[in-house]
Formats: structure tokens, sequence, C-alpha cells
């Protein structure tokens, strides 16, 4: 039986240990959280309990490199605030979830895969990093059931203290992913469109948010929620062809891209470009996303995959923790923006995607798509 809903799968894998997905809770919002690998410990039957961020934590020195403390000191907020969103640890605790048994037992060759219907998730434990590729037919759109299969994937290697990189792309070149499904905003209910948007930004937070090195393999076309996916990683390659576009095109859909959509652009293209792009639903050729930013290397289309690798083994480099205190401090007053509305972004999403006039405007853009093949 199809599997509908993030909660209907939550409910069908909580015996088998990776109920975990907890949609509309800050904690899972955050990548790989002490409070993750302690809910995978209980799971399990392991009595590990979650460390508590407080003063005791901030020393000893880290051997490996400096402290939370020597790094930043977080006001007391501050930390009760990043202990929940579970984005990092100070060392001593970090150092403690290393020695937490991993719920996750890996058979002593260096590869493992595991896919569903729509994600393939191959991991190659020597390097420590998995790539995911989409593969949800004909064009990789974000429908529910790829999101929630894309979710439970993320958690797993999330859960998997092994795993410090990922590399996202699409089992399809020519088409990275064809953003939002479009069927899942037309024609439902608000219940549905409820569901459909909690799944929309679990799935940014986890990735925007997340603790390992999240790399996008861009080999083919990636409008809208396509590129959103896309700019929650750390480095871009795109596959050098002319033909295929990304950008945040929602305007022409008549729809609008949402504050939180706009703020990834934002913070990596810049204000004015963002102003430009979004008002006009840009969509550019690599050439030009290569030129304002929006991707930052452009190789030909079968060097995309090694390229990205070796991007990746460049950053694997840098010493993890700093690497993920940068990260946290430069985009969690973006995703805490989301974080503090999520309920009413909800709103807003169901309110607006159920206008008439919306409504009018998606079902003659998906008309348009047909009659573009015709
Ligand atoms: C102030 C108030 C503010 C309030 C704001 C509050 C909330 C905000 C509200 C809404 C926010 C929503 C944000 C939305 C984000 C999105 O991502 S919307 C999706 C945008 N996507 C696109 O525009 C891409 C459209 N597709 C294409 O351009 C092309 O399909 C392609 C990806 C370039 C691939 O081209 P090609 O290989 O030629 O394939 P076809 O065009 O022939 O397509 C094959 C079939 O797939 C269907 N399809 C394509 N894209 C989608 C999609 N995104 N969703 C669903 N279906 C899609 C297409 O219709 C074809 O179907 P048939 O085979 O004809 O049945």
């Amino acid at each position: 039986m199809a599997l509908r809903t993030v909660s209907a799968l939550k409910r069908r894998l909580g015996g088998a240990g990776l109920g975990l997905l907890r949609s509309g809770q800050i904690s899972s919002a955050a990548g790989r959280s002490g409070a993750g690998r302690a809910r995978a410990g209980r799971g399990r039957g392991v009595a590990w309990t979650r460390p508590r961020l407080g003063e005791e934590q901030l020393g000893p020195t880290c051997p490996v490199g400096p402290t939370w403390e020597s790094v930043s000191r977080p006001s007391s907020t501050d930390r009760k605030c990043l202990g929940r969103a579970g984005n990092f640890l100070p060392c001593a605790a970090q150092h403690r979830l290393e020695k937490t048994p991993s719920y996750i037992d890996y058979p002593a060759t260096a590869r493992r895969s595991f896919s569903n219907h729509r994600v393939i998730v191959d991991m190659d434990q020597s390097l420590g990093v998995a790539t995911i590729k989409i593969k949800n037919p004909p064009v990789n759109s974000l429908s529910l059931e790829l999101l929630t299969e894309f979710l439970i994937g993320w958690e797993k290697l999330e859960n998997d203290k092994s795993c410090k990189g990922v590399i996202l792309t699409s089992n399809y070149p020519k088409i990275f992913s064809a953003g939002l499904d479009i069927l899942e905003m037309c024609g439902k209910n608000a219940a549905h469109y409820t569901e459909y948007w909690k799944a929309v930004q679990e799935l940014w937070l986890k990735l925007y948010m997340s603790n390992m090195v999240v790399i996008a393999a861009i080999n083919g076309s990636s409008p809208a929620g396509g590129c959103l996916l896309a700019l929650t990683s750390d480095y871009r390659v795109m596959a050098d062809n002319p033909k295929y576009t990304i950008g945040l095109n929602e305007t022409l859909l008549g729809i609008v891209a949402p504050f939180w959509f706009k703020d990834n652009l934002v913070n990596t293209i810049g204000n004015r470009a963002s102003e430009q792009a979004l008002q006009l639903g840009l969509l550019f050729s690599p050439a030009e996303a290569l030129k304002i930013g929006l991707v930052d290397q452009l190789v030909p289309e079968d060097k995309v995959q090694s390229t990205a690798l070796s991007v990746m083994s460049q950053w694997l480099k840098i010493p993890d923790h700093a690497r993920q205190l940068t990260k946290t401090m430069m985009r969690k007053p973006t995703a805490d923006l989301l974080l503090k509305q999520r309920e009413a972004d909800i709103d807003n999403f169901v309110r607006f995607i159920s206008r008439d006039g919306i409504q009018k405007s998606l079902h003659m853009y998906l008309k348009a798509l047909k009659e573009r093949k015709e």
C-alpha cells in the first residue's frame, strides 16, 4: 500500500527503530543532534542519557581543536536554543556522543546502499560520504511521497556517525528536480496542503542545518523547489549544459516564493540579484548561475559526480567541529526565522494555495507544460 504521509511512515517505521521524524518540532529540524542519537540509542535499548548543555560541558580543552567555549561563549539562552535545535554540542558532549554505540550495524564492506522507491542512498564508508540519488520519474518533482522517503533516508544518515558528507544528485541526468509537485498543490484539501507544507519545511530545515557537508551535484534543470534543494547545500557543482536552467521561478506560476526560500537565495547571491531573480522568476543558464554565485562550479556533464566527490574531500579535511560551528553560526538565524513561525507559515501557505485564483494559475501552468510537448 502506498504510504501517503510522513506520519504514516513514522508509524510504520517506529518499530524498526527509525521513528525519529518529529515534524513540527525544533529538535527534528537540525541535523545530527545529540537528541537524535539519544533517541536512536533508546530505540535499541541502549541506556544513554542525552547530555545536558550545562556549564560542566564547556570544559576541558578538546584535544583536536578549540573548545566550544573558546570559539564563542554563547549565552545560556543560546545554549538552550542550540541544544534544542541540536545543531552542535560542545566538545565534551561531542566526545561522549562518539562513544555512543551506533544503532546501525554495518557489514564489514566499505560500501552500503539502501533505497526505497524514490531515493537511492549509496554510502561509501571508507570515505564517510553518502550519495543520495533522487528517482521520482518523470521529472523528480518533490511529491509528498518523495519528501517522506527523502526525510527517512536523511534521518538514517544523520544517525550514522560514520557519515560525514552527502552528495545530492538526480538519478536522471537532464533533470535534477522539477521542484515542488504541482499536483500536490492543486485540487486537494486544506489537510493535505498542511501535511505537504510541513514536509517541505522539514526537509529544508534538515538539509539547510545539517552538520554534514552537503554538496549538490546538479546534473540537470533545477527550477523552483529543485533550486531550493540545491541551495540548502554547502557547495553546488552544475553540469555545464546550456539547455539546463536553475532558479526560483515561482512568479511564473503565479505563486510567491515563501520568505525562507527568499532568505536562502539572498544568503547565496545577495539582495539585489535576488530581488530581480525572484520578481521576474528568472531561470538561469549554468553560465549565468555561476556568474551570480547561484552555483559554485561548472563542469562537463560526466564530471559532475567526480568533481562533487573531490570537493567533498577538501571540505572534509577541515576539522569537523570548527566547520560545523561556523556553518551553524552562518545559517541558524535564517533557520530560526522559520522555526519561530512554522505554524503561521503553514497557515499562510494553505490560505494562499487554496485561493481560487491561485488554483487557476497552477492549472493553467500545468496545461501549458503539457501543451509545450504537443
Ligand atoms: C504575500 C503572500 C505570500 C504568501 C506566500 C505563502 C506561501 C507560498 C505559496 C506557494 C509556494 C509554493 C512554492 C513552489 C515551489 C515550486 O517548486 S512549484 C514547481 C515549479 N516547477 C516548475 O516550474 C518546473 C516545471 N517543469 C518544467 O519546467 C519541465 O517539466 C522540466 C522540469 C524542465 C522538464 O522538462 P521535460 O523533460 O520536457 O518534461 P515535461 O515538461 O514534458 O514534463 C513531464 C511531465 O511532468 C510534469 N511536470 C513537470 N514539472 C512538474 C511539477 N513541478 N509538478 C508536477 N508535474 C510536473 C509535466 O506536466 C509532464 O506531465 P505529463 O507527462 O504531460 O502528464
